[in-house]
């Protein structure tokens, strides 16, 4: 059965431009999916419109048999605990330490007041420092976030999205602000550790070829509807192509 079942999606943000239209897709338990795009064709709208970051205006999103639209603010909470997010600009507090930045994670499944004291069991930080360990930054856990690398930090706000325990994450557009090395080391982090604890990953990227490298499965948008759903090994140049309204790879990858 699909972790995520999406149905007539549409979203304005104004009366007179629909952002996303018609979207129709599933997702299921522990696959790799990126969705790719040019700017503007409404990734991020359409992740955000999946744990309701954005309030979408049609259709009807299915997450773990819950209806998400028809949440109320403390189902929306619970539901929230199960879909981590990790952000193309970290989203970390800079002036926090990186155990600390983790240790956020766990906001979801903490009272106002026990998040405040920032009250974390010993469990929780010991799998802080488990999952700061698989991601080969646990020399830096007392750092504040801000002393880090892009690499580093984006590292941190991976840790922070699966100390979570969800059953997917959202990954808007998570190496776009780091340099093809790091970006490497981020997405291969993100892989591997997702398909070791049986995530769900749904990834936006501007990069086709990683796209093509990492995924199960590409979902291409262009202007708010899907124009291509594939496995990785079927997105062809003329796919591209019709994606990106470019005539050539470079293009894109540019
Ligand atoms: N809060 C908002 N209010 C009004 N319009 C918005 C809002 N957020 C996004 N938009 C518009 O929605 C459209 C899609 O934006 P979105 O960020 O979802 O696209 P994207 O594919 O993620 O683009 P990029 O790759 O550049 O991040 C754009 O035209 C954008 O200007």
């Amino acid at each position: 059965m699909a972790l995520l079942k999406v149905e007539g999606l549409g979203k304005s943000y104004t009366s007179d431009k629909k952002i996303l239209k018609n979207i129709n897709l599933e997702i299921n338990p522990g696959e790799f999916v990126s969705i790719i795009g040019p700017s503007g064709a409404g990734k991020s709208t359409f992740l955000r419109c999946i744990n309701r970051m954005v309030e979408f205006n049609e259709g009807k999103i299915t997450f773990n048999q819950q209806d998400v639209g028809s949440l109320n603010k403390r189902e929306l909470r619970r539901m929230r605990t199960n879909i981590g997010m990790v952000f193309q600009h970290y989203n970390l507090v800079p002036r926090l330490t990186v155990i600390e930045n983790v240790l956020h994670g766990r906001f979801g499944y903490k009272t106002t007041m026990q998040g405040i004291l920032g009250r974390y069991t010993e469990e929780e930080k010991e799998r802080a420092f488990e999952l700061l360990e698989k991601l080969g930054i646990q020399e830096h856990a007392y750092k504040r976030c801000d002393q880090l690398s892009g690499g580093q930090q984006q590292r941190v706000g991976i840790c922070r999205a699966l100390i979570q325990e969800p059953k997917l994450v959202l990954c808007d557009e998570p190496i776009a602000s780091l340099d093809p090395n790091s970006s490497k080391i981020i997405m291969d982090h993100l892989k591997a550790i997702t398909t070791e604890l049986g995530i769900t990953c749904l990834v936006n990227l501007h990069q086709v070829d990683v796209a093509q490298n990492y995924s199960d499965r590409i979902i291409g948008l262009n202007q708010g509807e899907i124009v291509f759903e594939g496995a990785s090994h079927q997105l062809s140049e003329e796919q591209i192509h019709k994606i990106y309204g470019t005539k050539t790879k470079e293009l894109i990858i540019a």
